[in-house]
């Protein structure tokens, strides 16, 4: 052996944990004292372990003392395993916001009373003369807008951010509590089955104990082909899991890590790694080939009408070596009757809350939807730094992690982001009492979506099984706490225990229980999510937002704007019914324990849809009036222009310093502002009339889910940052409408001001169509300009043409 070779030998491989290392990257070498050290693992819940190579003759007796200093046990509990810090900054710019756009607002108000009031009595004959329709639409959709920006600012007040410490979690694994991992999927084909497995894969690898670990699949569906890729997935599982364990790999969904190939762990043995990849590559490979066979071999259908199957996936080659190293997989397909309301996903979970209830029983549940994936294996370990803090845990029911995306484009015109949502609101809602549950993503202890009733002291059996339905056995496992370990599902579910799953698993279950109401996911609105979130703050719990640096989950956002405006309505429709109904945010939260702040956020997020009013308001009327000769606004000339050019700067200036906040560029604003419009007058609309059609019985809930299949076309559309105007005409015509009957107005107006002269008048008018028409562009180029796919149909633009030309010629039909 050479020098060179003896001088390359490691000489020490150390396990540590010091602080500061955990942020030493992979791979990052470091020369101290002839000693080259260089970072091979660093996963934050296991010792950091560091190589150690002599890298130096000259200096024979090098060494480092690397031993790690002498500190405080780790389980020391009197530190907490995390910490809030307050956005000083952000604070101080916000609360100064709020004081001078609110100072502002007041202003306008005044101007707008004294000159209604002007208007009506300089009227000789004391009738409501028509001119001040226009006026008085105006200035209640300037209202409108006012009280939103009042809501909206609750979520400005406290903002904070968090830090977490796992290790400071105890390290012995029998002290953390066991997770159940609910993933729901109902659709096959828009919901393509591989993938949906490879996100359960996903799921399996999270770096937690294995016996630790459950993870049931909701199949609406009931599909044949979901269950058979679950099996191949599980089998797949057994190579993929330790292979992940072995490396330290962090992007556990092997789609996700052999589709970017990004990952090359520094390792001690770089060709054995590379051989390995190599071989759980080919296996990746022919699983996914199984699958694809499979799906082209049986038809895929999908029913909503099919009895219960609960199965427990297991060794289909039978050799059961390495099963305690792999989570329990459990198959659930609910009964679905079309005779018998099946609740959407939130049917699906209270379902699997009892399923689970009886097989693992764990206290604390990720929920996640089919199209996430987990992208940071600590995501669970991150959670529990909340959960076991004895501090807030008794008020905590979740830990909600933003959703963030795989499939988003650098420009993403349709905000499928939400980046105002999770980067602002939420950081908002947290420094109140948390954030609103999102739908999937949380971390949620199964206590809290129990409810009350079997806490109380006199628990009678009569009452819980009014409660919980008449199963015995699920209510045993309300009362005990989990499971042991050495739970055996498999032998459960052959013993009598299957046909009990099957019943828990019925459409008739539910019948005369509370499940739904007061139990579990409530099934009063399609926003699930929204409304369970609510009425659990409503009842006391608290929340906790966790936004990580390494996203925790990466999901599939809309990427088409039919999808976004279809999902939007969907929304719209959950949200609304709440707010018009008695369970109103406004009403309901401060009569139960919430705060007034922290209803005003539920309050904004119920009510934000009624955006339509003033847009359509503001979208017509101006134009309209123009036309006339109706200035609607102060003149350039006096004082009172100011607060209008003030409130209008002001408040982009905010949003603005938010995008750059968020690291986004001034575009995303436009983005946002522009899909903001369109959906105000479109999905925004349709779902408020569909609630209201709803309620008075004319309409049925419905939950379509959105497609997550690849389209290449769209996909390749929305990479270019080019609008996909292929969608329904009840969403194409009045987005068309609108930018015809602005576009036409604002040329005539023009025309009519520089022959009138009157510009001192019109100014701030013209400034609003200019807006209105400069922001939605794009439109005009899907009409005009471009011919290629995704550009408006030229019988959709012929018929908006018609329809803001009938829109116009009222103009000099109505007399005034
Ligand atoms: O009858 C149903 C309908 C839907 N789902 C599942 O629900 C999830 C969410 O559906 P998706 O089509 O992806 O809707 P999104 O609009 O993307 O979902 C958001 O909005 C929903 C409420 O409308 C929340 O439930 C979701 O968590 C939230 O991510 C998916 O896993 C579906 O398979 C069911 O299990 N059963
Ligand atoms: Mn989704």
């Amino acid at each position: 052996m050479g020098e060179a070779d003896q001088l390359a030998q490691p000489i020490v491989q150390w396990a540590i944990k010091e602080p500061g290392l955990e942020d030493w990257p992979i791979g990052r070498e470091k020369v101290i004292s002839g000693l080259s050290l260089a970072v091979i693992t660093n996963i934050t819940t296991i010792p950091t372990i560091i190589k150690a190579t002599k890298t130096s003759q000259k200096n024979p007796n090098a060494h480092i003392e690397l031993k790690p200093k002498t500190k405080k046990p780790m389980e020391n509990l009197s530190l907490p395993p995390h910490v809030c810090h307050v956005e000083k900054s952000t604070l101080i710019i916000n609360r100064l916001h709020i004081f001078l756009h609110g100072f502002a607002l007041l202003a306008l108000i005044y101007y707008r009373f004294t000159n209604l009031y002007f208007l009506y009595s300089v009227n000789t004959n004391k009738k409501i003369p028509t001119i001040l329709f226009p006026h008085i639409l105006v200035f209640a959709s300037e209202l409108i807008l006012s009280f939103f920006w009042v809501l909206d600012q609750s979520f400005q007040w406290r903002p904070v951010s968090r830090t977490i410490y796992p290790e400071r979690l105890p390290k012995d694994d029998n002290k953390i509590p066991s997770i159940d991992v609910f993933i729901c999927t109902s659709d096959p084909i828009k919901e393509p089955s591989f993938e949906v497995v490879n996100n359960v894969i996903s799921a399996m690898a999270l770096d937690y104990p294995s016996k630790k670990l459950h993870v049931y699949l909701s199949d609406d569906g009931g599909s044949s082909l979901t269950l058979f890729a679950l099996k191949e997935a599980w089998n797949f599982a057994r190579l993929w899991l330790p292979f992940c364990r072995k490396f330290g790999i962090k992007n556990r969904c092997p789609k996700a890590y052999f589709g970017h190939n990004e990952e090359i762990p520094s390792v001690f043995n770089l060709d054995e790694f590379l051989n390995e990849k190599e071989e759980v590559q080919k296996q990746y490979e022919v699983f996914e080939k199984r699958v694809q066979k499979h799906k082209e071999e049986a038809s895929v259908i999908t029913s909503n009408n099919h009895p219960p199957k609960i199965e427990v996936i297991k060794d289909a080659i039978g050799d059961g070596a390495d099963m305690k190293d792999i989570p329990l997989v459990v198959y659930v397909s609910r009964e679905k009757r079309p005779s018998h309301p099946h609740n959407f996903k939130a049917g699906a979970l209270n379902i699997l809350l009892r399923v689970s209830g009886i097989i693992s029983n764990s206290p604390y549940i990720l929920v996640l939807d089919c199209d996430f994936y987990c992208n940071d294996p600590t995501s669970a370990r991150q959670a529990m730094c909340f959960h076991l803090d004895k501090n807030i845990s008794p008020k905590l029911a979740y830990v909600q992690f933003p959703q963030k995306f795989h499939n988003l484009s650098h420009n993403d015109i349709y905000d499928s982001e939400l980046r105002p949502f999770f980067k602002v609101r939420w950081r908002g809602f947290d420094g109140l009492k948390g954030p609103v549950i999102s739908g999937t993503c949380f971390y949620i202890k199964r206590k809290a979506l129990y409810g009350t009733s079997f806490q109380n002291n006199d628990v009678d059996l009569l009452g819980l099984r009014k409660t919980y339905g008449l199963s015995d056995e699920f209510i045993k496992s309300l009362l005990s706490q989990t499971k042991p370990d050495d739970v055996n599902a498999e032998e459960m579910i052959i013993s009598s225990t299957s046909s009990l799953l099957e019943i828990l698993a019925s459409c008739d279950y539910e019948k005369d229980s509370l499940w739904g109401l007061q139990v579990g996911f409530r099934y009063f609105s399609v926003v699930e999510d929204y409304f369970t979130g609510f009425i659990l703050q409503c009842e006391g719990w608290s929340s906790v937002y966790l936004d990580p640096a390494r996203p925790a989950f990466l999901g599939s956002a809309t990427i088409s704007l039919g999808e976004t405006l279809v999902q939007s309505t969907r929304w719209v429709t959950g949200l609304v019914g709440v707010a018009l109904s008695k369970y109103s945010p406004l009403f309901y939260g401060p009569s139960s324990r919430m705060s007034i702040l922290q209803s005003m956020c539920f309050a904004y997020l119920a009510y934000f849809p009624f955006y339509f009013l003033p847009y359509w308001c503001l979208a017509t009327i101006p134009q309209l009036s123009l036309l006339r000769g109706i200035p609607l606004y102060p003149k350039v000339s006096s004082a009172f222009s100011s607060v209008f050019i003030f409130l209008f700067l002001s408040s982009s200036l905010k949003e603005i310093q938010e995008v750059s906040y968020s690291r986004h560029s001034i575009w995303t604003w436009v983005y946002e502002k522009r899909i903001w419009m369109i959906k105000s007058i479109t999905s925004h609309f349709y779902g408020t009339l569909n609630s209201v059609l709803e309620k008075i019985g004319l309409a049925e809930a419905s939950f379509l889910p959105t497609n997550k299949a690849n389209d290449d076309e769209q996909n390749r559309l929305y990479q270019m940052g080019k609008f996909d105007f292929q969608v329904s005409r009840m969403f194409i015509i009045p987005i068309c409408t609108l930018v015809i009957l602005n576009s036409v107005s604002l040329i005539i107006g023009v025309a009519k001001i520089f022959l009138n002269r009157n510009y001192d008048e019109f100014f701030l008018q013209i400034f609003v169509l200019i807006f209105m028409v400069g922001m939605q562009y794009p439109v005009i180029e899907g009409m005009i300009t471009r011919k290629e796919k995704g550009c408006v149909p030229w019988s959709d633009t012929v018929q908006s043409a018609a329809l803001a030309m009938i829109i116009l010629s009222l103009e000099f039909i109505i007399p005034m």
